[in-house]
């Protein structure tokens, strides 16, 4: 982990902030030392974040506190995922200019998902004209987990050259997407959505910007046209982490450059969404925090329990929503997440050591098809549902 956040990420910081670096020699001092931390992960013992203005400030006092004396490697690798990018904004001082940090590599993600995401908007359209919720939502769902799949932390944006091929694996993705779906409760989710009091508030807790996010939006949409919510609020990073996890300002812009690249239903709908409220983008730091999504603050348990349903995106929210645990992988998910402040799904491609819920089988037949990363490329997915009230 350490290697990756040094020689990867740590890496691309440098370069796609050299402007900024190039007249603020605190900030490179202050990524040079991390990144003498990271030479040495064994030793380094992990330093307070620091007063930078940051609201969040004794949030992180208490997440660091039983690891005061730990390194990069004996801490849990959740809470050094997250503490890194906490750093990382700490360096920029974001809490006191909004710089960041990410914000190239957002705009690649999704300048480089161009012509791929008109011809999935697209799509999507031909799929709403036709009018059947169901088809409507079960497209719609299998984008959003499969969008997952792209998210810059494991593919790198690309010049436009590339967006070709981008295009071509996404379709691969979709197209196989049934056959690498690990558990799937897609109908439980439709049933729910079409139950008694139909309609009202679903949420989204995002997660990246680029490509995923164009998905989930192509999701909320086709909750609204299909009268399977009335609203829909967005959950989203109080401040820049995990590389091109999606903050509410990259909400904004990503409408905003769709519909000013000819993207009609940004233009047309999506824009007004956020006008009218039909679409609400909250942010709160809690998003960006390593905690368990069973410690939660108050106002994000009652926030979370005025919706019908929550889906939650993407690998590092399904880490917390099972508190990194190692469960028995056929542990069943409504036995993980009861706990839940509201009817839940997860849209999860693995990319991590855990999981639950999956049978037996088809753990089995995943790890005969690749045996040795299965659980950490994102090649499977689970869509999985638990109303905690039922
Ligand atoms: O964007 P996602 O789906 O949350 O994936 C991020 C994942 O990448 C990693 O940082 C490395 O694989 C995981 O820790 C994390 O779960």
């Amino acid at each position: 982990m350490s290697r990756r956040i040094r020689d990867d990420i740590l890496v691309r910081i440098y370069a796609e902030n050299e402007e900024l670096l190039a007249f603020k020699p605190s900030i490179k001092s202050g990524l040079d030392q991390l990144k003498e931390e990271l030479k040495t992960p064994q030793t380094s013992v992990l330093p307070p974040i620091q007063d930078d203005g940051g609201p969040d400030l004794a949030v992180w006092e208490g997440i660091m506190a039983p690891y005061a004396q730990s390194n990069w490697l004996d801490a849990p690798w959740l809470v050094t995922e997250f503490y890194f990018y906490r750093r990382i904004i700490q360096i920029f001082q974001y809490f006191r200019t909004s710089y960041d940090p990410f914000h190239h590599q957002k705009r690649l993600g999704l300048e480089g998902a161009l012509e791929l995401t008109k011809e999935l908007v697209a799509r999507a359209e031909e799929v709403h004209k036709a009018g059947d919720p169901e088809t409507a939502l079960h497209f719609a769902v299998f984008a959003s987990l499969w969008g997952n799949k792209m998210d810059l932390s494991l593919w790198p944006s690309q010049s436009d050259g590339a967006a070709a091929n981008k295009a071509q694996t996404f379709a691969n993705v979709l197209e196989a997407s049934s056959v690498n779906l690990l558990a799937d409760d897609f109908s439980t989710v439709l049933a729910h959505l079409r139950g008694a009091g139909a309609s009202g508030r679903v949420d989204i807790v995002v997660d990246n910007a680029g490509f995923e996010l164009v998905t989930d939006l192509l999701l909320a949409d086709a909750l609204l046209l299909h009268k399977l919510a009335s609203q829909v609020v967005f959950h989203l990073k109080g401040h820049p982490t995990f590389v091109s996890d999606a903050m509410e300002k990259d909400v904004r812009d990503t409408v905003h450059y769709l519909a000013s690249h000819q993207v009609v239903a940004a233009r047309d709908r999506w824009s007004s969404y956020l006008q009218t409220g039909q679409w609400d983008l909250r942010a709160h730091n809690y998003w960006a925090q390593p905690f368990p999504f069973w410690e939660r603050p108050d106002e994000v348990t009652e926030d979370l329990s005025q919706s019908r349903l929550v889906f939650v995106k993407g690998d590092a929210n399904y880490r917390r929503l099972l508190g990194d645990r190692d469960w028995p992988l056929s542990t069943p998910f409504a036995d993980v997440a009861s706990y839940f402040p509201s009817p839940v799904t997860a849209l999860r491609t693995l990319k991590a050591e855990l999981g639950c819920g999956m049978a037996e089988g088809e753990v089995e037949r995943a790890r005969r098809e690749k045996p040795r990363d299965w659980m950490v490329t994102g090649t499977y997915g689970v869509v999985q549902f638990t109303d905690p009230d039922v």
